[in-house]
């Protein structure tokens, strides 16, 4: 079986993540009568004569039950909650050097920050892993997902996207209101509680942003910070995609730590390209870039998130006379 992470699970797990998979162990000689065993266990306590019985082998059973998890996963829509981990495998920087790590791996709920000098390959870098890289890009890095090279057959397919991408511009050219827009997309991700999701989304979205909107708001008057905030709290709460790649989250008046808690709090892997030191700080890592290829993997140091909560309270000291110079008062310290 290619998949490890199956096949190491106990029989127990299995059936509380996939309920359906009962009937599939039934028909295919997996004893459930210990719940506590690994799948890998209860494949290999098999009884030879009934595996021969049946015309089958211990391998095209492990198959078998993996397609079937796959597949069922992908019509329930479950396919986002079995990315666990992201894997980088080296490739070249712009002068054909091999890049200066062997394994970078990145966990749900991580975030990784990008930094480099201007042109160093930052978008490139995010590019390859929304592409899921193997090789065929000018970086020739490879992504794998969970330890496995990836199929690359969901590239081109629209739905059950595996990464979400947050542009610098999010420019709406539908003439729709808020709650329009997000019932199109709420419908077309058949969430069961529609009405209670959009609310959730609007919530946090005015939560991000400065000037409150409405659900009667239409998309094309949403200023930048608003539309921005919309459409990262879209992307938390409905978006299926456990990889969310932001290439900078601008000072648009939106609450940039607010912003990344929320997406990272929907157990999402986030990677985000800024020079914000802010932003920066927040991550578990960050990779820095130069001349194309990834030069080092930083982790942030305890003394860094001392200078973090410093920088929290400049940048509160900034956002409050920002919104006091918007609304026409004098500014002091
Ligand atoms: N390893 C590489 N090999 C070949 N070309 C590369 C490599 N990395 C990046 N490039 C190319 O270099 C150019 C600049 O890269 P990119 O746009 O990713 O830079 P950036 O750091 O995002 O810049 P900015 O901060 O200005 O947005 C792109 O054309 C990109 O395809």
């Amino acid at each position: 079986m290619k998949n490890n992470i199956l096949i190491n699970k106990t029989i127990d797990e299995l059936l509380k993540e996939y309920p359906f998979l009962e009937e599939t162990f039934e028909e295919n000689l997996i004893d459930m009568s210990d719940k506590t065993v690994s799948l890998g266990e209860a494949l290999n306590k098999i009884n030879e004569f009934d595996l021969e019985d049946r015309a089958l082998t211990k391998e095209q059973i492990s198959t078998l039950i993996e397609n079937y998890v796959d597949q069922m996963s992908e019509i329930l829509g479950l396919k986002e909650n079995i990315i666990e981990k992201l894997t980088l495998l080296p490739g070249t920087d712009k002068s054909g050097n091999k890049e200066n790590f062997e394994k970078l791996e990145i966990l749900k709920g991580e975030i990784l920050c990008i930094v480099g000098p201007t042109g160093s390959g930052k978008s490139r870098l995010l590019a390859d892993i929304e592409w899921t890289a193997q090789g065929d890009t000018p970086t020739k890095r490879h992504i794998l997902i969970n330890d496995e090279n990836v199929d690359t057959s969901h590239r081109l397919s629209s739905g059950n996207k595996m990464v979400a991408q947050l542009s610098q511009n999010m420019n709406f050219i539908m003439d729709l209101s808020v709650y329009e827009f997000l019932e199109l997309h709420a419908a077309s991700r058949m969430v069961e509680d529609k009405e209670e999701i959009i609310n959730r989304i609007i919530e946090n979205a005015n939560n991000l942003a400065g000037e409150k909107f409405t659900l009667d708001t239409p998309v094309t008057s949403l200023s930048g910070g608003q539309s921005r905030a919309l459409m990262i709290s879209d992307t938390a709460i409905l978006s299926s995609s456990p990889i969310v790649l932001i290439d900078e989250i601008e000072n648009a008046g939106i609450d940039r730590k607010k912003a990344l808690e929320l997406l990272v709090g929907e157990e999402k892997i986030v990677l985000m390209a800024t020079h914000d030191p802010l932003l920066a700080l927040m991550g578990n890592k960050r990779i820095v870039i130069n001349n194309g290829g990834i030069k080092n993997v930083i982790e942030t140091s305890d003394d860094e998130k001392e200078i973090f909560l410093e920088l929290e309270e400049m940048d509160k000291k900034i956002q409050d006379l920002r919104k006091d110079l918007r609304y026409g008062k004098k500014l002091k310290i």
